[in-house]
């Protein structure tokens, strides 16, 4: 479905990405993880369009989509939420639904048929998210991608936003899931890419990562907070 050859991005002399490689295909969940600044969301801004890379190659569909832009390739199925959540906040929600060219079906999909005369503005954080994702929708997506979509949710939101992605990974959607909040994550995921300094460090099980001496090092280890078994010593 989705192959990353190769990718090189350059930021003057820093390479943001320094040859990214990675396949996403059937109906799976793939989480990416890294520490701040690792390049995962250069990386997304890559295969969707948003930059260019310097080298290398994207692939979807069997068919290379460097140098196509965002639009065209919301249009082939490519689509993506991003990090700051972008919604007509003066209009209600399904007004944005159907100005996005979706319908009721979604409304229900993204647990928002209840709400779907109130204000966006009105909306709560784990609404709004999940009109995004509604927004995504409406699009059509083969391959959905979501830029931290728990950062800043409670954990009652948390759940209801894991229960509609477990939805779209049932409907057969892979998923690519840029996140910080790695229980939430490895409760999705079927594997994990993680990236340090523009590199893949480690792709494999999230069982796994959590155990990896590289990942422990680059990413787990330095910060706790992130709530998942550290080390074997
Ligand atoms: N437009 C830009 N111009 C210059 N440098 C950039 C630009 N975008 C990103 N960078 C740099 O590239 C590196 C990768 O950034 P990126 O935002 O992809 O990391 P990230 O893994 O998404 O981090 P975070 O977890 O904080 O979102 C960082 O060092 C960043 O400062």
């Amino acid at each position: 479905m989705l192959k990353v050859d190769g990718v090189v991005k350059k930021f003057g002399e820093l390479a943001a990405l320094n040859g990214v490689s990675f396949e996403v295909g059937g109906d799976e969940c793939l989480g990416i993880i890294g520490p701040n600044g690792a390049g995962k969301t250069t990386l997304f801004n890559v295969i969707t369009g948003f930059i260019k890379p310097d080298r290398g190659d994207v692939r979807f569909r069997g068919a290379s989509v460097v140098g196509k832009k965002p639009n065209s390739l919301v249009k082939m199925g490519l689509v993506r939420t991003f990090q700051l959540i972008k919604v007509f906040r003066h209009m209600s929600v399904e007004e944005n639904i159907l100005a996005a060219d979706g319908d009721g079906d979604i409304l229900k999909k993204v647990g928002l048929w209840e709400k779907r005369s109130m204000v966006a503005s009105k909306l709560s954080q784990g609404e709004l998210r999940r009109l995004s994702i509604g927004l995504a929708l409406a699009a059509k997506p083969r391959l959905l991608m979501l830029d931290e979509p728990f950062s800043g949710l409670s954990p009652a939101e948390s759940r209801d936003l894991d229960r509609i992605i477990r939805d779209l990974k049932e409907d057969g959607i892979p998923l690519v899931i840029i996140e910080h909040k790695l229980k939430e994550l490895f409760n999705l995921a079927d594997r994990v890419l993680v990236l340090n300094f523009g590199e893949v460090i480690f792709e494999g099980l999230p069982g796994e990562a959590v155990r990896n001496k590289r990942v422990i090092e680059a990413y787990l280890g330095k910060n706790g907070a992130h709530g998942v078994v550290h080390a074997e010593s």
